[in-house]
């Protein structure tokens, strides 16, 4: 009987890359201070014996690093690992512990290039797991049990902190001190609670299969910088950025994406030398820019973020341009990814 039902449960893989989840303190007291990426993959799934309940859960240490350090080599790297357990018959969903601090960033990264159905599941913890309180054994129990799940199938790079279930392109880290850090500006899509799912919405946007960029097709990622903006901005940066080869420059504007009148004149020239200029916005609870407000979009051949953040606006940019250097094309990709 025991293997029968041992035989039903799904098979997730648990890819592990570093992050304050296999982080390190001292003391149980420090929650804040302690070193990300000490602990090994093997021994974060002993540390949460029930997730042998949910699946035939097995663990991959693809690297072990902080998340602010994350490469476009890495995401490379990761997404390649993901997209070859993906096509495994026997692996039925993929968990991917991970930083917080770029976390939304992989994941939209992989909800754009992964061309599958199985649910693809990342998650982090904002306190190590020798602090009081830690929050990853109960995230990951969370992201196996959501990997593990026929409804989470189709449904986008999900991320599961603090009990909800975020769309990976909509999720961002508001705040870096609360276990309440990750939300998106439009709601998650539902709720993780004692290893069962509860679904509200789904994604609206294009995604994994749906989506046109498939990472078995791309072979680098161009230089795509990210440029914060604010009243008294010099042109210095914007201009070092085009000089040191920025195929594309996220432009992290004040409120509607706006532009300082200060480098208005730069960025115009940089598009004519070439540069794909960004509109994106650096608004906390999550930008709103619309094509030809504030600045006129069509004169100077300039994309729009909409809603995306400038770190993600960055990924789709990297991702896109893979494809295109078609300014319309872009534009028309912002509005559908
Ligand atoms: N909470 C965290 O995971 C933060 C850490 N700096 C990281 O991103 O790896």
């Amino acid at each position: 009987k025991e293997a029968q039902t041992q035989q039903k449960l799904a098979n997730v893989v648990v890819l592990a890359t570093g992050g304050t989840i296999a982080g390190a303190g001292a003391s149980a007291a420090n929650s804040a201070t302690y070193q990300a990426a000490k602990v090994g993959i093997e021994q974060l799934i002993a540390g949460v014996p029930e997730l042998s309940q949910l699946a035939n859960v097995r663990g991959e240490q693809v690297m072990q690093i902080a998340s602010e350090s994350i490469t476009n080599d890495n995401l490379l790297q990761l997404g390649r690992r993901v997209a070859e357990l993906a096509d495994s018959a026997d692996v039925d969903g993929i968990v991917i512990t991970h930083g917080t601090d770029t976390l939304e960033e992989t994941a939209y990264f992989l909800n754009l290039v992964e061309k599958t159905d199985k649910p693809i599941v990342v998650v982090g913890s904002m306190r190590p797991g020798t602090a009081m309180s830690a929050d990853g054994m109960l995230n990951l129990y969370n992201a196996v049990a959501v990997a593990s799940s026929k409804e989470a199938r189709g449904k986008g790079v999900l991320v599961t902190m603090n009990d909800e279930i975020q769309s990976g392109r909509d999720v961002s880290k508001m705040i870096n001190i609360k276990t309440e850090a990750f939300k998106s500006a439009w709601g998650p899509l539902g709720m993780v609670v004692e290893g069962k799912s509860y679904w509200f919405r789904l994604p609206a946007k294009r995604h994994t299969m749906d989506s046109e960029f498939d990472i078995k097709t791309i072979k680098s990622l161009p230089d795509v910088e990210i440029a914060y903006s604010y009243g008294n901005v010099s042109d210095t940066a914007y201009k070092a950025l085009a000089q040191s080869g920025a195929k594309a420059i996220i432009h992290a504007g004040t409120g509607n994406g706006s532009v300082s009148s200060r480098v208005v004149p730069t960025l115009q020239a940089l598009r004519k030398d070439g540069v794909q200029i960004i509109r994106s916005s650096h608004v906390n609870a999550g930008g709103f820019v619309l094509r030809n407000a504030e600045q006129p979009d069509d004169k100077n051949d300039w994309v729009v973020a909409h809603d995306l953040n400038p770190q993600k606006a960055r990924i789709l940019a990297m991702v896109a341009l893979t494809k295109t250097n078609d300014s319309k094309e872009l534009q028309r990709m912002f509005w559908e990814y």
